[in-house]
């Protein structure tokens, strides 16, 4: 069954705990946007609000660190309770050793790659990561739209999945929303984030279950 992973960047900040909860029953994973100004052009939260949220639900936390240097903090995110940890191949120019670093860590490693990136950029990975995450929008703010021609990367992932037996999730991040999961569900995503789309309705419950009803 396929994975809903709400995003807490549209959540209300002031009340993290409490939007947490209201999502707790209907989500998968709670998506963690972590961004340094850097490599994308805003600022979200560190490994702080990772420990201080880690108690608040058993759901596993999935942390998109969206960071340059992302070798740096890894240890800081494990240890503050991330369950999944992403980072971007295009932060990485010695992916495979940050892969390597996130599993030392019993944390599940993910790559990530942005709109313009091809997936033939990770193919030397895949066999090393549990989650692969093609951003459907460019990373770093919520509430944009969905890039229809991120879909085909989401169709190579999965028959690259299914030729080669790997085992990575593929998730998806960003637009995601009733109008567009169906299409993404239909390529092969198995886990979709989706920020705006839960945490700026009223409705969670009735949020996430529009979601799911596009495509079940
Ligand atoms: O990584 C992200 C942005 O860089 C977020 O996870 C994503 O944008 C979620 O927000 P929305 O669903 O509103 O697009
Ligand atoms: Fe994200």
């Amino acid at each position: 069954m396929t994975k809903v992973a709400p995003s807490i960047l549209s959540a209300n900040f002031a009340t993290l705990k409490d939007e947490i909860k209201s999502v707790e029953v209907q989500a998968d994973y709670i998506h963690v946007d972590v961004m340094d100004g850097h490599f994308v052009p805003n600022i979200t939260i560190g490994p702080m609000i990772v420990e201080a949220i880690r108690p608040v639900t058993e759901l596993p936390l999935d942390v998109h660190l969206m960071i340059e240097n992302p070798d740096q903090y890894i240890d800081a995110f494990a240890e503050a309770g991330a369950d999944i940890i992403s980072v971007h191949e295009e932060a990485c120019p010695h992916l495979h050793r940050v892969i390597q670093q996130i599993r030392q860590h019993d944390v599940k490693p993910g790559v990530v790659i942005n709109p313009a990136t091809p997936v033939s950029a990770i193919e030397p990975i895949l066999q090393e990561v549990d989650l692969v995450l093609v951003m459907t929008v460019n990373p770093g703010f919520g509430g944009q739209s969905f890039i229809d021609s991120t879909v085909g990367k989401i169709e190579d992932l999965a028959k690259l999945k299914a030729d080669y037996g790997f085992d990575y999730e593929i998730e998806v991040d960003g637009g995601v929303k009733p109008e567009t999961a169906k299409t993404c569900v239909e390529a092969g995503a198995d886990v979709l984030v989706a920020g705006s789309a839960v945490f700026k309705q009223d409705d969670r419950q009735a949020a996430i279950e529009a979601i799911r009803s596009s495509y079940e």
